[in-house]
């Protein structure tokens, strides 16, 4: 099973991509782990950012599959800790057909998207960039092998 996440707009800095590339190398030694990134379309055309939010929106859903499990990052979702979330990681891809991950652009998701949505989670209460959970999420997700394998990188 593969585990996607899917993001808007590429990552701009580069000291970021260079974080996130070594994650998403580590989480590769687990499992089946892909980021796809649909365009931002920020500033284009003149959009609202209503309009903005709709026309990503239906970018995203272009890209899911109707069998997906869709779990948006949301500052309103869940929360978890890190081995709580390790085990609903573990159940989730033991069932799933395709886990897609989404974080939304700078304004978050529309209505279709949430309508689309399986699962919410939260990395906290408080709002990240949409450039910067990146890095906070792919660590987690690489935690989260860690933690499934019993490996020592977690510790309470
Ligand atoms: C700048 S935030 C969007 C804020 C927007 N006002 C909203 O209500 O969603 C951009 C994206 O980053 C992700 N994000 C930011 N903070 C988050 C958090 N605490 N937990 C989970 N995802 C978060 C979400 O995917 C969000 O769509």
């Amino acid at each position: 099973m593969k585990t996607v996440l899917l993001q808007v707009g590429k990552t701009v800095n580069k000291h970021f991509v260079t974080i996130i590339d070594d994650y998403v190398g580590r989480i590769g030694h687990y499992m089946p782990f892909e980021i796809v990134t649909i365009p931002e379309l920020k500033n284009t055309k003149g959009l609202s950012e209503a309009q903005q939010k709709q026309a990503e929106g239906e970018l995203i859903l272009r890209q899911l599959q109707p069998s997906d499990t869709v779990v948006l990052l949301d500052e309103h979702g869940k929360q978890m800790r890190s081995i709580e979330f390790a085990a609903w990681l573990e159940q989730k891809r033991a069932t799933a057909r395709r886990l897609v991950f989404i974080i939304g652009g700078p304004y978050g998701f529309s209505p279709a998207v949430y309508q689309r949505a399986n699962h919410q989670i939260s990395l906290s209460m408080m709002t990240f960039s949409h450039q910067m959970i990146r890095m906070t999420f792919t660590e987690q997700i690489y935690r989260a092998c860690t933690i499934i394998k019993g490996e020592p990188y977690h510790h309470e």
